[in-house]
């Protein structure tokens, strides 16, 4: 049976119209696998082509995390095929985000490392709930692997040059209070009030016409967009021959090792 990793659907409530709300809900931390991803992108499209839907709020099933990122196991003892099958679908799944025409915006409800950092980076607007014991951010160089130029020129585009240096180079973790005052993320509230937050939020944005929104976030976007556009197949391949290293799936390891010891 296939497993739904995430429910999509239009709501009506408080008059608000053509507003989805995707929730993960694949357990235990909704990582990134190639099913979740391709799940997004397919109710991403759908939604995209649906001219009712004007806004998607993007929330976590799981309690205590939103996303932890790419899954590890994807990368980890995978054939060279398959990690470049997998790394299309994270490709995709940015691109469809960051070029949405749909108001996007992430109600972050618990932590968002890595993957799950640079998920909530695409949308327009980031909620998230100020709990001191979650954390997000890029992450990858404490796991000894490198974020690719477009998850930085996604954190550049949202947080600034310097801010970007520090967080990517020593792979930092901020706090919610952290996160806010950076400009990672725009907005803290009490775990409780994360979605209704994020709801009055889209009212806001859902005020200003489309199409003067749409153009104006795609002219803000689109240099970016284009520049993995035009390398995504290079993109792959550096991916895969970086992954592929003996001294890459040796951290990714015991960088694996080390999330079990924690826990035990
Ligand atoms: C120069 C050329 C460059 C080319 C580009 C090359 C490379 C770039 C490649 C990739 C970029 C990578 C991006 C990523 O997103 S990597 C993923 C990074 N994620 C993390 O570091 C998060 C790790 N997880 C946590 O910190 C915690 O799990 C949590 C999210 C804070 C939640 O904590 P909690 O205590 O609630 O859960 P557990 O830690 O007990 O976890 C439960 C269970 O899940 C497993 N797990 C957690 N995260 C992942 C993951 N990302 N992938 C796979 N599995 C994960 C964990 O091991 C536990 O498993 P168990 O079997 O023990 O139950």
């Amino acid at each position: 049976a296939t497993k739904m990793a995430l429910r999509a659907g239009l709501r009506s409530k408080r008059g608000l119209t053509g507003v989805a709300v995707m929730r993960m809900q694949s357990p235990p931390v909704n990582s990134l696998n190639l099913e979740l991803l391709t799940d997004i992108c397919i109710a991403l499209e759908k939604l995209e082509m649906d001219k009712s839907c004007r806004g998607l709020i993007i929330t976590s099933n799981q309690p205590k995390v939103f996303s932890a990122g790419l899954d590890i196991l994807e990368m980890y003892g995978k054939s060279p095929e398959h990690c470049g099958e997998f790394w299309k679908a994270v490709q995709e799944m940015w691109l469809k985000f960051y070029g949405s025409n749909l108001v996007t915006i992430a109600a972050i409800n618990g932590s968002s490392p890595a993957g799950g950092c640079l998920m909530a980076m695409t949308c327009d607007y980031r909620i998230m709930a100020d709990n001191p014991r979650y954390s997000i951010g890029l992450n990858e160089t404490q796991l000894g692997i490198v974020a690719p130029f477009w998850f930085k020129d996604t954190l550049m585009n949202t947080v600034g040059h310097r801010t970007t240096e520090m967080a990517l180079e020593l792979g930092l973790l901020y706090s919610p209070a952290e996160a806010l005052k950076i400009g990672m993320v725009d907005q803290l509230v009490p775990e409780d009030q994360v979605l209704t937050t994020a709801t009055e939020a889209m009212t806001k944005w859902l005020a200003i016409p489309d199409h003067a929104r749409q153009i104006t976030k795609s002219m803000i976007r689109k240099p970016t967009i284009d520049k993995l556009m035009s390398n995504r197949e290079d993109d792959v391949k550096n991916f895969v021959k970086f992954i592929s290293k003996d001294s890459i799936q040796k951290s990714l390891g015991v960088y694996l090792e080390m999330l079990k010891k924690r826990k035990a």
